[in-house]
């Protein structure tokens, strides 16, 4: 069964929305960003996130002390890295993790077989800034042999083109941020939308 994450929530009554829809994660954004939330912010949100929902936080380079204080004030489960950040880096700060891999080419995809964190998330390459981007990559890059129950797949996903990429690169998760947005901000009924699309394609063709 394919999970679905909403990332970049701001406002409470979009949190809501996804949770009411039955998201399986939420991401709060700590980035350099439009998306960006404070720590007092994302911890006020995620008191309205039940337990059984992933909180994840998005860093870029970010330093240890700054992750370790949103880990634990929010609380977050995951941290999602999305810079440059070295395996090394990751274990040394030895939270559960997510590690990004920019994909620009097969090569990109490949990394993935050697990362050793609990998930790892292929995103578009940013432009304005690291992720967020809300633009697709070429799926084709991924039609190798993956660990596909770690693998979380981003990158301007929307309900239109969600069920296709479900079926093209069979993910355990789906995370979406421009694609549920309007006007640079979240829409309530996209969001429905978007987690509607991921149970439907489930399914009608899900394991
Ligand atoms: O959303 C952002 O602004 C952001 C900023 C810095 C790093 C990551 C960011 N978001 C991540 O980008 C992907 C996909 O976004 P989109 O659906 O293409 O807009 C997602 O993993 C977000 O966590």
């Amino acid at each position: 069964m394919t999970k679905v994450k909403i990332c970049g929530l701001m406002e409470l009554q979009h949190v809501q929305a996804a949770v009411d829809a039955g998201v399986d994660a939420v991401g709060f954004v700590f980035a350099p960003s439009r998306r960006r939330v404070a720590i007092a912010q994302a911890k006020e949100l995620a008191r309205f996130v039940p337990e059984h929902v992933m909180k994840i936080g998005v860093f870029v380079d970010a330093t240890r002390e700054e992750m370790e204080r949103a880990f634990q004030e929010v609380p977050l489960d995951f941290i999602q890295y999305h810079g440059d950040e070295s395996e090394e880096f990751i274990k040394t700060v030895g939270l559960p993790s997510i590690k990004v891999l920019s994909v620009r080419g097969v090569e990109d995809v490949e990394n993935a077989k050697t990362v050793q964190t609990e998930y790892v998330l292929f995103d578009t390459p940013g432009t304005e800034f690291r992720g967020g981007s809300g633009e697709v990559f070429d799926w084709s890059f991924l039609d190798g042999n993956l660990p596909r129950d770690r693998m979380i797949l981003a990158g301007g996903l929307n309900a239109q083109n969600v069920k296709e990429a479900i079926r093209r690169t069979r993910p355990f998760m789906v995370d979406v941020s421009s694609g549920v947005e309007i006007d640079k901000r979240k829409d309530e009924t996209l969001i429905r939308e978007f987690i509607r699309a991921v149970k439907e394609e489930e399914s009608l063709y899900g394991n």
